[in-house]
């Protein structure tokens, strides 16, 4: 609890104290109306009292419009209430999803790779959700309703003591037994989001691999596993709303006790003339309006149970770190760098060395091929470079910096990687080509799609460069997505060139075509290129073979072609034949 309350006190601090007018405007409104509930009866008493006791007209007509006014000014001050609470809610929710997000896209590849897209869009979104009458309404409600409550048992008390104190003794006893349950639900609706963050990733999963599971004949199975989910959500769910049943019946019990109470103190006070017929119906009025804070204290508590395995969830995810630190400082001197691997050893979560010992060293300026069966390491060396993951012994330079040195943005931002899988987004040709920087000028973009013979493409599009690309590559074939992830790289102008398996989509006829672009691309810059076909691998100074990522061969691509016996040599010959 005490963690929990902790907890609450640090999203509220963080998310409202920047909106803190608002929130102001919010407590007010909120505390008027609250105070107008209180007064309203207080008129209605006196409207009985005085027509019982045959009071002037001016009178009764004076309380009427009073009753009318007050009112009006109390449906006026919820109205201003909820739009403030929209606001606020949102805001605050909005700066939460930020902060989460960027939190998530901090994080390692490993941690993505243990979690869905739809599981983490959930966890995102659903939680943050969920927040929102948190942020805006339930810490206010909770203290305006708890004030209500108060505001009514003394004004009972002013009315008539007996009827103050049995009714204050009532709430205590009605508000300590919801109280008593209200954690009993957080587990079963914590479990329940849970699920409801599987169930959006597996939906996500299967959408994205479509194509595949109707190709490999793998609807059933994808239908099973979706069935086997749903039965396990039902359940979660109906124990967590039976929880929360729970204390709604207490309420229920305990309203009905409470007007019991009323009407039997009411009707032996005015039957021995303690009390007139107005403070009657104002103590059965006023415990009536008991039951509206205790009934909203207790759904706040309900949703507050919801909310809390919310936030530990939220703060479970704040609370994953990144393994990769973006500490270092130093930054790399311009131009091409050279790359030198030094007895590296690396592994992701597996018991076994992905590369293993692995030493090699290439010139600034100088292209590196590297070969290799699948599985045996070449994108990993890529990836190492780019700092996706850290090694675990061992050191690469880039240049004179060990890569753990440099900045993360400014080693990133140095390194162009081409692969396989080109991630288009759901922008326009522009911004997919420049990453939404609008420093790179138009002519510049027009000029690189010329020289990958894109140039053709663009024109067929309805607007140019303004054309919105459907997310997924909609619209594109994998080699034009290939070809756009080249002109990606062109204009980031990095100092170290990654080709990896980057022209695998093309057809031999637009692998040629492009073949003064790629010499275009690695001019003055140093370049890796992992290809499984020989010819890609021309225009290399050294060539590397991997083989269950150790190095098997590695030498100047001249020398090792002379060498007769050399592996390289033999691949060549294999191929020619
Ligand atoms: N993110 C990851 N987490 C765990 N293991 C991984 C991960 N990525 C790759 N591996 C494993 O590491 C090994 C090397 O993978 P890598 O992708 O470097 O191979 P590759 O030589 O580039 O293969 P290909 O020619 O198919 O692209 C493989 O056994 C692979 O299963």
């Amino acid at each position: 609890m005490q963690n929990a309350l902790q907890q609450y006190k640090l999203l509220l601090a963080d998310y409202l104290t920047p909106q803190w007018k608002r929130v102001l405007g919010l407590a007010i409104a909120l505390l008027t109306s609250i105070a107008l509930q209180i007064i309203n009866p207080q008129i209605l008493g006196y409207f009985i009292d005085t027509a019982v006791q045959g009071g002037s007209q001016q009178a009764l007509l004076t309380a009427t419009i009073a009753f009318i006014a007050i009112a009006l000014l109390t449906q006026g001050t919820e109205i201003a209430a909820t739009f403030l609470s929209e606001i606020v809610a949102w805001t605050a929710t909005n700066a939460l999803r930020v902060d989460l997000a960027e939190h998530c896209l901090r994080l390692d590849l490993s941690f993505h790779k243990a979690h869905t897209p739809g599981e983490m869009l959930e966890r995102i979104d659903g939680d943050v959700n969920l927040l929102s009458k948190f942020f805006s309404e339930l810490v206010i409600h909770v203290l305006g309703n708890s004030l209500l409550l108060f505001g009514i048992l003394i004004v009972l008390c002013f009315e008539n003591q007996l009827a103050g104190m049995s009714l204050t003794a009532f709430a205590i006893v009605a508000l300590i037994a919801l109280l008593a349950q209200r954690s009993i639900a957080i587990a079963p609706w914590a479990e329940y989001r849970q699920i409801s963050a599987e169930y959006y990733g597996t939906i996500g999963e299967h959408i994205a691999g479509r194509e595949d599971i109707r190709a490999n004949g793998a609807v059933n199975y994808v239908m099973f596993r979706f069935y086997e989910l749903l039965q396990r959500w039902l359940p979660v769910y109906q124990k967590a709303r039976f929880a929360s049943t729970v204390l709604w019946f207490t309420s229920v019990g305990l309203f009905t006790i409470g007007n019991a109470i009323a009407l039997f103190l009411s009707a032996y006070l005015w039957s021995r003339n303690a009390i007139t017929i107005g403070t009657a119906y104002l103590i059965f009025h006023y415990t009536n309006l008991l039951a509206k804070p205790i009934e909203r204290i207790r759904e706040e508590l309900e949703q507050l149970q919801q909310v809390e395995a919310s936030i530990q969830r939220i703060h479970q995810l704040l609370n994953i770190e990144a393994v990769l630190k973006h500490c270092g400082q130093a930054v790399l001197s311009s131009g091409a760098c050279a790359i030198s691997f030094k007895q590296v050893y690396f592994r992701y979560e597996s018991e076994n060395w992905t590369l293993h010992n692995l030493s090699f060293h290439l010139p600034a300026g100088k292209i590196l091929g590297i070969l290799g069966h699948t599985g045996s390491g070449k994108s990993t060396i890529a990836r190492l470079l780019l700092r996706l993951y850290d090694i675990q012994s061992g050191e690469i330079r880039l240049g004179d910096c060990v890569i753990a040195d440099l900045s993360l943005s400014d080693l990133r931002s140095r390194v162009g990687l081409v692969t396989q899988d080109v991630q288009i987004f759901q922008a326009s040709v522009r911004d997919n080509l420049t990453f939404f920087n609008d420093q790179i000028s138009d002519a510049y973009i027009l000029e690189t799609l010329e020289l990958l013979g894109l140039t053709p493409w663009l024109r067929s599009l309805p607007d140019g460069l303004n054309t919105q690309l459907g997310a997924d590559s909609t619209g594109l074939s994998a080699g034009q997505a290939q070809l756009l992830a080249l002109v990606r790289v062109f204009l980031k102008n990095p100092s170290l060139v990654i080709l990896d398996e980057a022209s695998s989509r093309l057809d031999p006829q637009t692998e040629k075509m492009i073949e003064g672009a790629m010499d275009r691309l690695l001019e003055h810059r140093t370049g890796i290129i992992i290809a499984h076909r020989l010819p890609t691998l021309q225009r290399v100074d050294q060539i590397l073979m991997l083989e269950q990522g150790k190095i098997v061969e590695y030498g100047d691509r001249e020398t090792l072609t002379q060498q007769a016996h050399s592996r390289f040599a033999r691949l060549l010959r294999m191929s020619a034949n």
